[in-house]
C-alpha cells in the first residue's frame, strides 16, 4: 500500500524524530537523496547547468544543500533567491562554500534560468499556502519556458499538499522528490498532474498506521481478489444482479453485464427490458422480465446505467438487503436518507457531475476539490463513494484513508466505460469484498483494462470489458 500523509502529520513525525537526532540531520538526508535524484535525470553532473529556485523556507534549504553537493560534483549552481534575507543560511553558506553562485531574485536570474539543463523547485514545500505569488510565478513560467528539465522539491510549489488542490498557478513538474512520505496532493489531481514521476526519500519518519490517503498496489490487489476453491460452485462465488439499461439505451445493459461477468461472481442475472440484447451477446447471463424483488436470490445488485426515470427499481433495490452498488440514472433516484437507513453496504460510483448534483454543486468545484467532494458524498449519504474521474477516490462511509486509483488512462473516458465499472465492481461485492475494497480493486483492474484496451489508441468500452481478464491475470503474476 503506498501511504500519504497530511502536512501536520509529517511535521509532528519530524519534531519527535529531531528532537533524537542532531539538528541538520533530516535536512541532510533530505538534501542528499534530492541531489541523486537530480544527478541521474542529468546524464552528466559535471559541467552541468543547474539553477536553484530558493524560498524563504526549508523547502528552499534542502533545494540549497541538494545545490551544494550538484556544485561539488562540478556541476554550474546558481541560486535564485525570492527573499534574499530569509534563504536558508546554513544552506546559503554550503553552497557559496562549495563554489555556487547566489543571485537575487526575483529580478534576478533569467539569462541562468533560460540556458539551464535543470531547476529545483525550492520555493515552497508543505508550508506553501495558496497559489504561487506573482514573483514567484514569474520564476516558475521562465523555468517551463527554458525547455529544463524541472525537480520539485517535496511538492511542486502552488500545489496544496493535502489535497491536491491548485488554487492558482503552480509549478509544473517533470519529477517530484519528496521527503519521509507521499503528500495527497502528489496522489491527487489536479496537484497529481503537476508533480510528473514521484520519488520518496526516507528519512526515518515514524508515521502513525492510519494516513490520509492510500493507494493500492499490485500485491495489494492480488490479495484482494477472490479465488474460488475446490468447495465452489457457482452460488457460493456470489450472484450479482443488475439491473441496467432501457429501450432507449440497452447498451448500458449489455456494458453493465460484461463487466459483472468478469468481476468474480459465479453467475450474473440481468433484469430489465434489455434482455435480449444482453443474451445475444453473454448467452449465459440469468434473465428475468419481472421486477427484482422476484428475479432470485442474489448476493448483491448493480442498479442504474442507462435506466432512465426507473425510480421504484432503485427504491426497491435500496430496500433489499443485500450490498448495492448504484451508477449513472440510478444516482439521480437514490435519496439520501433511503440509503443512509440501509444496513448492508452501499457503494454509490458517480462521476464529477453525478457528485455535483448529489452535493448540491458545481461540477467545476467537485473537479478542484476531489478529496473533499469524494469524503463529503460518503458522509452524507453513509455509503462507499467512487468519484471516478482523472484519479478516481474511493471513501468508505466510516471514514478513514480515502483510496486513490493509481492505474486507469483518459482513454477511459469512452461513453459507457463507467457501465463496465459498476457491473465489475458489483461482482466483487457478490464474491465478498467489502464495499471499499470492492470499489477500489474494481476501480484498479478497471484502470489497467483501459491501458490495455488502448495501448496508444482509443479503445471503446466494451473493449475494456475485454481487456479484463487480462488485467486479473497481469495482477495475479499469470
Ligand atoms: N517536515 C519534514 O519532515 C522535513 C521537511 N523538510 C523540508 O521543509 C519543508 C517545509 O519547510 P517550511 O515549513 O519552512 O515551509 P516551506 O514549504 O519552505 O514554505 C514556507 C515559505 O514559503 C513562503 N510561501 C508560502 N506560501 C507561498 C506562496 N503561495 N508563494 C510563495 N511563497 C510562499 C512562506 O513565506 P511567508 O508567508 O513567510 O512570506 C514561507 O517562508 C518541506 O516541504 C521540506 O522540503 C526537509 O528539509 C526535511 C524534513
Ligand atoms: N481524464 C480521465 N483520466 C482517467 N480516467 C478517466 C478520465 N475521465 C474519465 N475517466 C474514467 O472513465 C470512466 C467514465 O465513466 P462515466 O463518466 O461513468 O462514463 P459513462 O457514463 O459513459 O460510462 C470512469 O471510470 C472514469 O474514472
Ligand atoms: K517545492
Amino acid at each position: 500500500m503506498r501511504s500519504a500523509y497530511e502536512a501536520e502529520t509529517v511535521r509532528a513525525a519530524e519534531r519527535e524524530l529531531m528532537a533524537r537526532l542532531p539538528e541538520g540531520t533530516l535536512m541532510g538526508r533530505a538534501a542528499a537523496g534530492l541531489a541523486a535524484a537530480a544527478a541521474e535525470l542529468l546524464t552528466r553532473v559535471y559541467g552541468a547547468r543547474v539553477v536553484l529556485l530558493v524560498g524563504s523556507g526549508d523547502n528552499g534549504g534542502d533545494a540549497l544543500y541538494a545545490g551544494a553537493r550538484l556544485a561539488r560534483r562540478g556541476a554550474g549552481v546558481t541560486a535564485v533567491l525570492l527573499a534574499p534575507e530569509r534563504a536558508h543560511p546554513g544552506g546559503l553558506t554550503a553552497l557559496r562554500r562549495a563554489g555556487g553562485r547566489v543571485v537575487r531574485g526575483p529580478g534576478g536570474g533569467a539569462a541562468e534560468i533560460a540556458r539551464a539543463d535543470l531547476v529545483l523547485d525550492g520555493i515552497t514545500g508543505i508550508g506553501g499556502r495558496g497559489g504561487l505569488r506573482p514573483e514567484a510565478a514569474g520564476l516558475a513560467r521562465a523555468a517551463r519556458e527554458s525547455g529544463a528539465v524541472l525537480l520539485a522539491v517535496d511538492l511542486p510549489s502552488g500545489v496544496d499538499a493535502d489535497t491536491g488542490e491548485v488554487p492558482g498557478e503552480a509549478f509544473r513538474a517533470d519529477a517530484t522528490v519528496t521527503f519521509g512520505t507521499y503528500k495527497p496532493g502528489l496522489l491527487v489531481d489536479p496537484g497529481r498532474e503537476h508533480a510528473g514521476a514521484v520519488r520518496l526519500v526516507e528519512i526515518g519518519l515514524d508515521l502513525p498506521e492510519a494516513p490520509a490517503v492510500q493507494a493500492l498496489q499490485y500485491a495489494d490487489v492480488r490479495a484482494l481478489l477472490p479465488a474460488p476453491s475446490a468447495e465452489s460452485d457457482k452460488y457460493r462465488r456470489g450472484v450479482v444482479g443488475v439491473v441496467a439499461g432501457s429501450a432507449r439505451y440497452p447498451g448500458a445493459a449489455v456494458l453493465a453485464v460484461a463487466g459483472a461477468l468478469h468481476g468474480g461472481a459465479g453467475a450474473v442475472r440481468y433484469v430489465g427490458p434489455a434482455a435480449e440484447a444482453v443474451l445475444a451477446r453473454f448467452p449465459e447471463t440469468l434473465v428475468s422480465a419481472g421486477p427484482p424483488a422476484r428475479a432470485g436470490r442474489v448476493q448483491s445488485w448493480v442498479v442504474g446505467p442507462g435506466i432512465g426515470e426507473n425510480a421504484e427499481a432503485v427504491a426497491e433495490i435500496l430496500a433489499a438487503d443485500v450490498p448495492v452498488l448504484v451508477d449513472a440514472d440510478g444516482l439521480r433516484h437514490a435519496e439520501a436518507a433511503a440509503v443512509r437507513a440501509r444496513t448492508a453496504p452501499t457503494v454509490l460510483t458517480p462521476h464529477a457531475g453525478e457528485a455535483a448534483a448529489l452535493l448540491g454543486t458545481g461540477r467545476a468545484e467537485v473537479e478542484s476539490a476531489r478529496l473533499a467532494s469524494v469524503r463529503a458524498l460518503a458522509d452524507r449519504f453513509g455509503a462507499t463513494a467512487l468519484l471516478k474521474g482523472s484519479t478516481t477516490l474511493v471513501a468508505g462511509p466510516a471514514g478513514g484513508p480515502v483510496r486513490v486509483n493509481p492505474t486507469g488512462t483518459p482513454w477511459l473516458a469512452t461513453a459507457g466505460s463507467g457501465d463496465v465499472l459498476s457491473g465489475l465492481a458489483g461482482s466483487l461485492l457478490a464474491a465478498g469484498l467489502d464495499g471499499l475494497d470492492a470499489a477500489s480493486v474494481g476501480a484498479y483492474l478497471h484502470g489497467l483494462a483501459g491501458r490495455f484496451a488502448a495501448d496508444g489508441a482509443p479503445a471503446h468500452a466494451f473493449q475494456v470489458a475485454e481487456a479484463l481478464g487480462a488485467a486479473w491475470r497481469d495482477v495475479r503474476g499469470e
